[in-house]
């Protein structure tokens, strides 16, 4: 079903996708005829997106995302995989242990959760039913653009987003890093000048 989100946006919702989720589409015009549509595949923090968390950079990926799709125009796949995939209360148990120096996702499998449990069959079947099997894909993970592809997107492009570091996420950014996210972030020279 679609409905108009001001003039140039609507919102489209599924039925029946793999997962039985409650994911939103959020479509952009006009689109480059030349080039495939940038689509962004965001993956809700309710605590970074709506109440202003600044732990980790979701709410600037998301604003990033949605000022970036209003002037190119595209799709934002809006993904109910709060905490990669583990929930919003498991979520909330791991920064218990983020506050005693575990990583993000050390600190899933602690929990006895995997460190990203987020598929994308989903969004691959959203973007086919919406007619969006060639794209742009903006993002920082390689995981998503590997995962579209091998269900059948043509992906022909990754575009980075911005990096929002900041001193209250730097130690998130630094886990995502690590863990193959493609950030290019400034070392910190920690060791007292000689
Ligand atoms: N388990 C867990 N999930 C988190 C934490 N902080 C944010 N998230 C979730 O992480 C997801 C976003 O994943 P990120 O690793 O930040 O970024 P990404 O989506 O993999 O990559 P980009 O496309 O480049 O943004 C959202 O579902 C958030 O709810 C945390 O401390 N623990
Ligand atoms: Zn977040």
């Amino acid at each position: 079903m679609r409905r108009a989100l001001g003039q140039r946006a609507e919102l489209v919702t599924f039925h029946g996708l793999p997962d039985d989720g409650e994911h939103l589409a959020c479509l952009f015009a006009p689109w480059d005829d030349t080039d495939p549509p940038l689509v962004r595949l965001h993956s809700e923090c309710l605590t970074g997106d709506v109440l202003g968390s600044t732990r980790c950079d979701c709410g600037p990926q998301l604003d990033e995302a949605l000022r970036m799709l209003a002037v190119h125009g595209g799709a934002l796949l809006y993904l109910r995989q709060e905490g990669r995939g583990i929930g919003l209360y498991n979520k909330l148990d791991t920064y218990l242990l983020q506050n005693d120096g575990v990583d993000t996702f050390e600190a899933n499998r602690l929990i006895g959760r995997g460190a990203d449990e987020r598929g994308y069959l989903t969004a691959a079947v959203m973007l086919r039913t919406l007619g969006l099997e060639r794209v742009r894909l903006l993002t920082n993970n390689p995981d998503k653009g590997r995962q579209l592809r091998a269900h059948g997107i043509d992906v022909t492009e990754t575009l980075p987003t911005g990096v929002h570091l900041t001193t209250d996420n730097a130690r998130y950014l630094a886990a995502k890093a690590r863990s193959g996210h493609h950030l290019s972030l400034p070392t910190l020279d920690t060791e007292a000048p000689a």
